[in-house]
């Protein structure tokens, strides 16, 4: 369980990027956090990890405060970044040194991982390509079974079939004991993988939403000519006039894609940060 409560975060002082946030990340989730370049993803994932310190508020993982870094609470997160560094080791030597830490560590689940994702070396992990080398630390932390996996951008240096499998194997590690928070800008590489969607904008957590009440929240309708009656919060072309998106008053369900909900959340925040604030 991660508790974020009145989270106040800026690099500069009176410059805050977050103002008094307020959310909370239950277990059995795999939340997806969306933003555009430089809303903040990365700085509230290590908010969340201890490696920055809110302004203000307060931020608990696992009932631990992430910024006394302590060795009870690390055993218990595995944190991802978006630029992963390997030591010049083999896979042998990096076990050696690095599972230790975790004592939920299974080798061969690891094993396992290295296989399902295409990465077997013999070498050292720096003559590894940068996308190999992230597909080694995704193995690595996922075989760590860690409660907590914070994951920023895991998907970007993944080639096609790679983002399929990496989908593939974070859906069949999920277990009821789990968090998983993964930051992305490739929302389809997230679709039909997460349960909860979270779009970070302003210093403001703008949605924050069971991926199945999208369809219940907002509608996207076929429109060929102007209708200026409708309050549209997003529209793109269509091969037969314009697919637009309003507010869901009539109660039918229909399938909005993550792209689709995060274009209308940048383009009209104050009207979504509304609708799913209710
Ligand atoms: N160490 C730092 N010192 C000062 N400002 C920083 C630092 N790191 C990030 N920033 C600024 O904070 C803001 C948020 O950066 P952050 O990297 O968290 O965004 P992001 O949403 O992860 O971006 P992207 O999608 O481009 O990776 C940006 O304006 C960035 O310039």
């Amino acid at each position: 369980m991660i508790r974020v409560e009145k989270f106040t975060f800026g690099y500069k002082k009176g410059k805050p990027l977050y103002r008094e946030l307020d959310f909370t990340l239950g277990s059995g989730k795999i939340y997806g956090l969306l933003g555009k370049n430089g809303a903040g993803k990365s700085t509230l994932l290590k908010n969340l990890i201890g490696l920055l310190y809110p302004t203000s508020g307060s931020i608990t993982v696992n009932g631990f405060r992430p910024r006394d870094r302590k060795p009870s609470f690390l055993r218990t997160v595995y944190f991802i970044p978006e630029e992963v560094y390997v030591p010049s080791l083999t896979i042998e030597g990096y076990v050696r040194l690095f599972a230790p830490f975790y004592p939920s560590f299974n080798r061969e689940m690891l094993n396992s991982y290295l296989h399902k994702l295409d990465v077997q070396t013999e070498e050292k992990l720096t003559k590894l390509s940068f996308g190999q080398q992230k597909k080694f630390i995704i193995a690595f932390a996922l075989a760590c079974n860690t409660g907590v996996l914070i994951m920023d951008e895991p998907t970007n240096g993944l080639d096609i079939p790679s983002k399929k499998k990496f989908r593939k194997l974070i859906a069949s590690i999920m277990n009821d004991s789990r968090t998983i928070l993964i930051s992305t800008h490739q929302t389809r590489d997230l679709e039909n993988l997460i349960d909860q969607v979270i779009i970070v904008d302003d210093g403001e957590l703008l949605v924050n939403t069971p991926v199945g009440a999208i369809g219940e929240k907002l509608s996207l309708q076929l429109v060929e000519t102007d209708e200026p009656e409708l309050a549209v919060l997003y529209e793109e072309e269509a091969v037969r006039g314009r697919l637009v998106m309003v507010k869901n008053e009539n109660g039918k369900e229909g399938k909005i894609s993550l792209e689709q909900l995060f274009n209308a959340t940048v383009e009209n925040p104050s009207a979504l940060k509304s609708i799913f604030a209710n």
